[in-house]
């Protein structure tokens, strides 16, 4: 069992209407007999790049079987989806947004008071220029929140992942925001259960396959995140190409704010935010346990025209930090498409240990962080 086990009962009633009530026929396709991929859907002009898929079908013992069909290809596929029916309301979502907004509206030494310079786990607000992806200056400025469990000892006997492990730091100044992070961070966790437990299903495993890797001290992260607008001359890097480091991430995009793009065959995909849905995208510990079936897909966002920003909240659902994530054997016809493990997208190797793997992209990401308190990891992660 993990922390996360009941999903709510209630349904969403803000799904937009235009949604098909079932999945177009591309998404809930068979396998082919030959053993080579579908050929990709030509969406419609209007159509969203991206699978669509509705998890009350999941329920459903009519539509369960296609739904998770679409679900392992869409993530075979794409590495990427929108997901409707997963029982976050309009409201919640509003307050999520609205929340996020008076945090980034608070007087700078209130944010800066909070800021992860002062926290060894690499919690707290990162002001705008202080993250890096791929070497390069992010614009955008978040909080990173963490599950709150003792810190670690440190020492030469203790692995570095450890470091990852302590409190949060909460601004003083708005308590709404950590009632609102719990709620949301609860109910993203259980809505990640379950669908990993359709991947396992779908991929012809057990349906606790990955419940022993999160036991009972998953690593979660919650960011709540801002991208100001760009500014004349400045960068268009929101936030630089790159995979998620875990095994899957749950996205709410302020309604209407475009920038998110997604490789897919080579090209960048547009994923604007669609009505009532959460983008969902596999990490690189799925990516791991498939030998490459599912894929940890190359996103980024681009920074928003000038004089606008976009609020997000992406929700990371990992394992413990001492799992050793498990490599899965996958039916044949599954194994026999599954690529390998690709290398993250600063051309480093993937770690099965979920604790390295995370520790080695946040300090890439968060060097003034690693400086101010992990000097000795300046020169790269190396695992004990
Ligand atoms: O803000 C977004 O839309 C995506 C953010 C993201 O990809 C990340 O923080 O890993
Ligand atoms: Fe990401």
């Amino acid at each position: 069992m993990t922390l996360h086990s009941v999903l709510p009962a209630a349904l969403p009633a803000h799904l937009p209407a235009h949604l098909p009530p079932h999945l177009p026929a591309h998404q809930s396709a068979a396998l082919p007999d030959d053993l080579t991929d579908p050929a990709p859907p030509h969406p419609a002009d209007d159509a969203p790049a991206l699978p669509v898929l509705d998890l009350r079908q999941a329920d459903d013992p009519e539509t369960a079987e296609s739904f998770r069909t679409a679900l392992r290809e869409a993530t075979h596929g794409h590495g990427f989806f929108y997901l409707v029916g997963h029982g976050a309301d309009a409201a919640l979502v509003d307050r999520v947004v609205a929340t996020a907004r008076a945090f980034f509206a608070l007087p700078e030494e209130a944010k800066l008071a909070i800021e992860n310079t002062r926290s060894p786990h690499f919690r707290g607000y990162t002001r705008v220029g202080g993250e890096r992806t791929q070497g390069k200056v992010d614009w955008r400025e978040q909080i990173d929140v963490g599950p709150e469990r003792p810190v670690l000892p440190s020492g030469p006997t203790q692995p570095a992942w450890g470091v990852l492990q302590g409190p949060n730091l909460w601004p003083e100044e708005l308590p709404a925001l950590r009632d609102v992070v719990d709620e949301w961070t609860t109910l993203m966790g259980a809505v990640a259960d379950r669908l990993l437990r359709e991947w396992a299903l779908s991929l012809g495993q057990a349906p606790d396959v990955f419940d022993p890797a999160f036991g009972d001290a998953p690593a979660w992260l919650t960011k709540v995140v801002r991208y100001p607008g760009r500014v004349e001359g400045g960068t268009d890097q929101g936030v630089g190409w790159h995979n998620d480091f875990g095994v899957l991430t749950l996205l709410l995009v302020e309604p209407g704010r475009r920038g998110l793009q997604v490789e897919y065959q080579g090209e960048a995909l547009d994923a604007p935010p669609l009505d009532g849905a959460l983008i969902v995208n596999i990490g690189e510990m799925l990516e791991w346990a498939t030998d490459g079936y599912l894929k940890a897909t190359r996103h980024r966002v681009l920074a928003p025209e000038p004089g606008t920003d976009r609020i997000s909240v992406p929700y990371f659902h990992n394992p413990s930090l001492d799992a050793v994530f498990p490599r899965l054997t996958l039916p044949a016809d599954l194994a026999a498409r599954a690529p390998g493990v690709a290398r993250d997208a600063d051309d480093e190797e993937i770690l099965d240990e979920y604790g390295y793997n995370a520790l080695k992209s946040r300090v890439r990401a968060h060097p003034n962080v690693v400086e101010a308190h992990h000097p000795h990891l300046a020169a790269g992660v190396v695992r004990a």
